[in-house]
Order: C-alpha cells, then sequence, then structure tokens
C-alpha cells in the first residue's frame, strides 16, 4: 500500500523564519513524504535548507497568502502550518487575517507555533485518508426575481 501523502503548507513572518527552518529539519523525513507548499521568501528558504521541493507562490506581502487561501478554498492544501508573527504589525495584516479565516472556514488543521506544529506533524491521523471539509451548500442564482 502506498502512504498516503497530503499537501501541507508552510508559511512564516521574517522574525519567525529561524523557528520554521529549525522545525521543518526536525521533520524533514516527515515532510519529504508530502507536497509542500510555500509562500516565496519562505519556500526558497525551505528549499535551500531542506533540498525538498516546494511549491512556491508569491511573497505573502504581494499575494502569497491570498493564493494559500485559495488552494485551501479550492481543497488542494489540507493542512497549514503559519508562525505567524504575533509581535509586529504587518503591512499585510488584512492578508494574514483572511488567511487564517479561510483556514478556519474549510476545517483545515492549522498550528501557528511549534508546539501545535509538533501535535500536528507526529498525529496518526497524517498516515490517513483524511477530510474534515465541511460540505457547504453554494448559493447560486436561481433566476427567481425579489418580489416587489
Ligand atoms: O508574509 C508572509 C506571510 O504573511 C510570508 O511571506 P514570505 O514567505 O514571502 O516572507
Amino acid at each position: 500500500m502506498s502512504p498516503v501523502t497530503h499537501h501541507i503548507a508552510l508559511v512564516a513572518h521574517d522574525n519567525k523564519k529561524v523557528d520554521l527552518l529549525r522545525w521543518a529539519e526536525f521533520n524533514r523525513g516527515t515532510l519529504s513524504r508530502h507536497h509542500l507548499y510555500a509562500t516565496g521568501t519562505t519556500g526558497t528558504m525551505l528549499e535551500f535548507e531542506l533540498g525538498l521541493p516546494v511549491t512556491r507562490l508569491l511573497s505573502g506581502p504581494v499575494g502569497g497568502d491570498q493564493q494559500i487561501g485559495a488552494k485551501i478554498a479550492e481543497g488542494v492544501i489540507d493542512m497549514l502550518v503559519f508562525f505567524w508573527d504575533p509581535l509586529e504589525p504587518q503591512p499585510h495584516d488584512p492578508d494574514v487575517k483572511a488567511l487564517l479565516r479561510i483556514g478556519a472556514v474549510w476545517n483545515v488543521p492549522m498550528a501557528c507555533n511549534s508546539a501545535t506544529a509538533d501535535m500536528l506533524i507526529s498525529s496518526p491521523m497524517l498516515s490517513e485518508e483524511w477530510t474534515g471539509r465541511p460540505d457547504f451548500t453554494p448559493r447560486t442564482w436561481d433566476g427567481e426575481q425579489p418580489s416587489a
């Protein structure tokens, strides 16, 4: 039986990049069995340090967070490790909030610090086909005119 692979997104703000790199190096073996995605700078550093392929999107402040959020909404990404910086304001704070929000909407397992990331990466659920994705009924235009 082939091992289950997941699509894992990794993102870190500048002051948290070293923490994420350390965490990813420690978990390199496990991460190597999955498809990795990252925002631009985080992805470049991860590829360099881990020597693993990473699908790199744009840098966070210029749309990368939104791209990760879109992939969550499309059902591509099924786990997010996002070491955001709680001690420094970010110019793209609305994008950061939007990413965290869409992850919550789609019930994606999200880790915002290494303690939670350790728990997610060591979860037995990581070796199972798993989706906690809610089944939203799309609200489509049904052609009815609003009553006057
Ligand atoms: O800003 C980010 C997340 O909000 C991360 O972007 P970079 O990986 O390009 O630094």
